[in-house]
């Protein structure tokens, strides 16, 4: 099929590819080279308005639609996902700076896997039911809720697009989405992807744009009754605040800055490869993280020794090759951010042990946004760098003595997304687990996911989870009839 890029990509409404309605684009950056990648719309209010009227009017088709042939059409997506896994994961490296082995390894496998999983989950998502002994039973319907917005961010562009996408679908419901502006083009390819998969016109309505003007159009608009949402807090907070007073069901998704605490006795090796990964993955771009390293004292040094030999060899290069282990940062604007951390770190006494400069791979990425990965270390729990998400390829190291301490130290911070724990003592990681305030835990082990598992966050972290039968919940409304015998 044809999966070329246009110099201006189109929304996807009503089954069509077509221009927003104000005619105005936004410039859309490679962030590798600095250069113009394509213009992506700068929707508005009239073109959501233009989206929900599909939406309604395929809602009462799609909301009749057997189980088994939404699984059908939403698998004919996932394969086409598949059979254009090459250019998809180009255009993702394209778009957002990533190494391309990466998109090819993780994002676009994992985007016809979201589809794959929740076609085959809504055929096993069963209605409840309960006998009041011999007085009455209840059965309880899980019904499509109508129209729904899904509000995904850069960082992961397929990857968390389609993860929201999936299991709205599978429910039944029609779909209002907007990707990130600054990542726009797998969004856009999954439009021309759906029209060859044979989805019904106006099931998944695509809509390309700003936060505060085509984001914020979705969230006010009364006829879309739940939000899904991952970004920032900030962006978070302000969606609830507009979306509450709505009584609109909120699945909320947002920052971390997660603790990797280390014991001695840990498998050393693994430990070692897993923390490079967890630590600067994507840039670090991943809300998962593990950006706050806490480490026993006794193997404080060592950690830091072999932490650090091992960072120095990341190289940090053109995402085209497949020698870089770091891409580039995904804009100017987060590469600013970064930079300004990295600053604060310094100024609040932190000791920049590797990395803190950017980088100029030269050649064609001469113009690109690349930092070094860096680590910190003799910063408190209470600091800038230590309690706001940098979302970079950023580490700062603090030791424990106890493990109270270790405690102590991972749950100073109003985010709780995920904590990794690294012991060969199954007890101490039981222990802790019950006493971190996280909504995701691995013990030995980073980023292994089973998507059937709840996904999301305590305290600043978000509300609500994603995944598995979650999701199915979250995209359908329980009616219960409740029948006397
Ligand atoms: N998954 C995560 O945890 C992510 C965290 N971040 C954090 O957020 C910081 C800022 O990055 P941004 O790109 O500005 O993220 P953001 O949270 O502003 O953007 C994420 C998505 O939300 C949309 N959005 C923003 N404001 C909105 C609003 N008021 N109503 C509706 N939609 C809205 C954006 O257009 C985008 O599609 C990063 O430096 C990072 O710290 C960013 C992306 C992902
Ligand atoms: O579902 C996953 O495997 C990962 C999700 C990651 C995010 O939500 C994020 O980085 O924002």
């Amino acid at each position: 099929m044809d999966l070329s890029i246009p110099l201006y990509l189109e929304n996807f409404i009503d089954g069509k590819l077509i221009p927003p309605r104000s005619g105005n684009y936004m410039e859309n950056i490679d962030p590798a080279t600095g250069s113009l990648f394509n213009y992506v719309p700068n929707s508005n209010e009239s073109d959501i308005e233009t989206a929900v009227e599909a939406a309604k009017n395929a809602f009462i088709q799609w909301s009749r639609t057997s189980a088994e042939d939404r699984f059908l059409i939403i698998n004919r997506i996932a394969a086409l996902i598949d059979g254009n896994a090459h250019e998809l994961a180009l255009a993702e490296t394209k778009d957002n700076g990533k190494p391309l082995w990466l998109s090819k390894k993780v994002d676009i496998p994992r985007a016809s896997a979201n589809f794959r999983f929740f076609a085959t989950g809504i055929m096993h998502f069963a209605a409840e039911s309960h006998m009041m002994e011999d007085k009455a039973i209840n059965y309880t319907l899980r019904q499509p809720i109508g129209i729904v917005g899904c509000i995904s961010p850069w960082n992961l562009p397929l990857y968390l697009f389609t993860w929201k996408i999936a299991p709205a679908l599978a429910a039944g419901n029609c779909v209002i989405a907007k990707p990130s502006e600054i990542t726009p083009v797998s969004a856009y390819l999954l439009s021309k992807i759906c029209i060859e998969a044979g989805l019904p016109n106006g099931v998944l309505n695509i809509v390309h744009g700003k936060g505060e003007e085509a984001g914020e159009a979705i969230i006010r608009h009364p006829a879309i009754k739940a939000i899904s949402f991952t970004g920032s807090t900030r962006a978070g907070q302000r969606i609830a605040s507009v979306a509450a007073p709505m009584f609109k069901k909120l699945s909320l998704e947002l920052g971390g800055k997660n603790p990797n605490i280390i014991f001695g006795d840990c498998n050393w090796d693994k430990m070692m490869r897993t923390t490079i990964q967890s630590s600067f993955s994507n840039q670090g771009q991943i809300c998962l993280c593990g950006s706050r390293i806490i480490i026993e004292e006794t193997v404080y040094d060592q950690f830091k020794k072999e932490f650090i030999e091992r960072v120095k060899l990341l190289r940090v290069g053109d995402p085209l090759s497949e020698d870089s282990k770091q891409g580039a940062i995904v804009s100017l604007q987060h590469f600013e951010k970064i930079s300004r951390a990295i600053e604060t770190a310094k100024k609040e006494g932190g000791t920049i042990l590797c990395g803190g400069k950017a980088v100029n791979p030269g050649g064609r990425c001469g113009k690109g946004f690349f930092i070094e990965p860096t680590v910190i270390e003799g910063l408190g729990p209470a600091c800038e760098t230590n309690t706001e998400e940098i979302f970079g390829p950023v580490v700062t190291l603090q030791k424990f003595k106890t493990r109270e301490e270790a405690i102590d130290l991972a749950n100073a911070s109003n985010y709780g997304l995920s904590a990794t724990i690294w012991t060969q003592d199954i007890s101490i990681a039981n222990k802790l687990a019950m006493e971190l305030n996280a909504g995701i835990l691995w013990v030995n082990c980073w980023l292994l996911r089973d998507l059937r598992t709840p996904f999301g966050g305590f305290k600043n972290s978000g509300v609500g989870r994603e995944g598995g039968w979650e999701a199915l919940r979250f995209f359908t409304d329980a009616k219960n009839v409740c029948i006397e015998i």
